[in-house]
């Protein structure tokens, strides 16, 4: 109410207004219901200043380039948990693709171990995850009426206030919970997580700041799993119904797989290099079914006019990042899964708009400082899943294949609607390497 909203469907305006003015239109809407639903610890939301830049300095710290190789044996073994599972139990496809996620990121972040079954961090995350649905689904409501945040809990249809208040409890747990068992299990000693390393440093601040720069610490520490685990979610799952629906894919990467990794062992860093292909999976994967379809929405701080359009203080700028990345012009076909529009002689192709440009937003100051990590965990998810597996499509009672067509879900994160697909290793050599690996990850745990 009272708020201009602009929205862009272009790449050139979009990078003009937040790239190029980024010092105007680098800040975030306002929400009641961040609060309300207690994410208001959330770098995402924060609105742009001095108290968002210091988390994002906390959170950069661990995520630029240079800090990603360090996190490759744990996302190695994220990969490998789930080949493991998916041989066992090729049906429950999404619980094993949130669970690989969420071991790679909790180890990174903080250094702890989930549980095969029922873990009750896992638990406690997916709770606090639900809850940003919260922003999208039920809450503007509150934008408009914030007085209805008073209404006693007890009266009739207040039940949406009193899920506000498990939802706050759950956000706050998220951020809260790894952190004092990470500290419990570290001593204050070693480096072995982002959040160790957080814990060493605080360790020599004099005890007037160490405590705020805790709790910039925690959040940022926490953001591992409040940005990082639907986001890549959201791509993995859309990789099975890509490969049922394009085998040719599967045939060019093994193809690729085979000659550079051969049957023996599975891909690792070392290989990225030499799997330009597969790197282009990785690519048109953000691309095809891009997770977050209309970026994060940005705020303008101050009036301002672009091409004689005047646009004032506090509008909301939100990117149509969907129609950018699926625009004829840029990406033929924008329908089809095809990794091959950007390579050209074997190599990735300069000359074809990479993706990834805006997928992950826009300008230094606020573009996705968790793409790096997401890079390097797509490339090893997809690789491994290519290198022993063979997808195809779902069948019915009759063993008769199912043509399915996937539909991308609304909100902040968009999820495909249908993943169904046959999953079975690609050969019994493939099956075997899945087995050994799975039995070597138990002797050494
Ligand atoms: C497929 C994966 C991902 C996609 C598509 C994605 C996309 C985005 C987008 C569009 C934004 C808003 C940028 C802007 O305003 O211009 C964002 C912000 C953010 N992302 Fe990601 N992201 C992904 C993975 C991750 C991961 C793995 C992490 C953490 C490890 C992460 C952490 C963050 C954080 C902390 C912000 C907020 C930055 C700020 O507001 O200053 N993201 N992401």
């Amino acid at each position: 109410m009272g708020r201009s909203i602009l929205l862009v469907n272009d790449a050139k305006i979009a990078s003009d207004l937040l790239d190029k003015r980024s010092t105007v239109n680098s800040s975030r809407p306002t929400l009641t219901a961040v609060e309300l639903v207690g994410w208001e610890w959330s770098l995402v939301f924060m609105p742009y200043g001095q108290w968002w830049r210091r988390h994002r300095r906390a959170f950069w710290q661990h995520f630029h380039p240079g800090a990603i190789p360090a996190y490759r044996d744990v996302l190695e073994q994220g990969a490998h948990r789930l080949l493991s599972r998916l041989l066992t139990t090729p049906g429950k496809l999404e619980e094993h693709l949130r669970y690989a996620l969420g071991v790679a990121i909790c180890k990174a972040a903080h250094g702890l171990d989930i549980a095969e079954q029922n873990d009750a961090r896992m638990e406690i995350f997916e709770r606090a995850l639900r809850s940003v649905d919260v922003l999208v689904d039920g809450a503007t409501v509150l934008e408009f009426f914030p007085f209805l945040t008073a209404i006693p809990t007890w009266l009739p249809g207040t039940s949406f206030l009193r899920r506000l208040a498990e939802d706050r409890k759950n956000a706050h747990m998220l951020r809260e919970l790894p952190w004092i068992q990470a500290k419990e299990m570290d001593n204050g000693s070693s480096s072995r997580s982002i959040a160790s390393a957080m814990m060493d440093k605080i360790a020599r601040l004099d005890p007037a700041n160490a405590a705020e720069e805790e709790g910039v610490a925690m959040s940022a520490a926490g953001m591992a799993y409040a940005a990082g685990l639907d986001t890549q979610y959201a791509a993995l799952q859309s990789l099975f119904p890509a490969l049922s629906l394009h085998p040719e894919v599967q045939e060019n990467a093994r193809a690729e797989l085979d000659s550079v990794v051969g049957p023996d062992r599975l891909p690792t860093f070392e290989d990225r290099d030499a799997l330009p292909y597969v790197n282009a999976v990785v690519k048109e994967l953000l691309r095809w079914h891009n997770a977050t379809p209309l970026g994060v929405a940005r705020c303008s701080v101050a009036d301002d006019e672009y091409n004689g359009y005047y646009i004032p203080a506090d509008t909301t700028i939100v990117v149509n990042v969907w129609s950018i990345v699926h625009d004829p012009e840029r990406y033929a076909e924008p329908d089809r899964f095809m990794p091959e529009r950007y390579l050209k002689d074997g190599k990735l192709d300069c000359d074809v708009t990479d993706p990834n440009g805006v997928i992950f937003g826009f300008g230094r100051r606020r573009i996705c400082p968790g793409r790096y990590f997401a890079d390097a965990t797509l490339f090893i998810f997809v690789a491994c899943v290519l290198h022993v597996f063979d997808i195809t499509p779902p069948l019915n009672e009759n063993k008769h294949p199912i043509h399915i067509k996937p539909q991308a879900t609304d909100g902040i994160i968009s999820y495909l609607d249908d993943t169904r697909c046959t999953i079975k290793p690609r050969s019994a050599t493939a099956e075997g390497l899945i087995r050994r690996t799975s039995s070597n990850m138990r002797a050494s745990a």
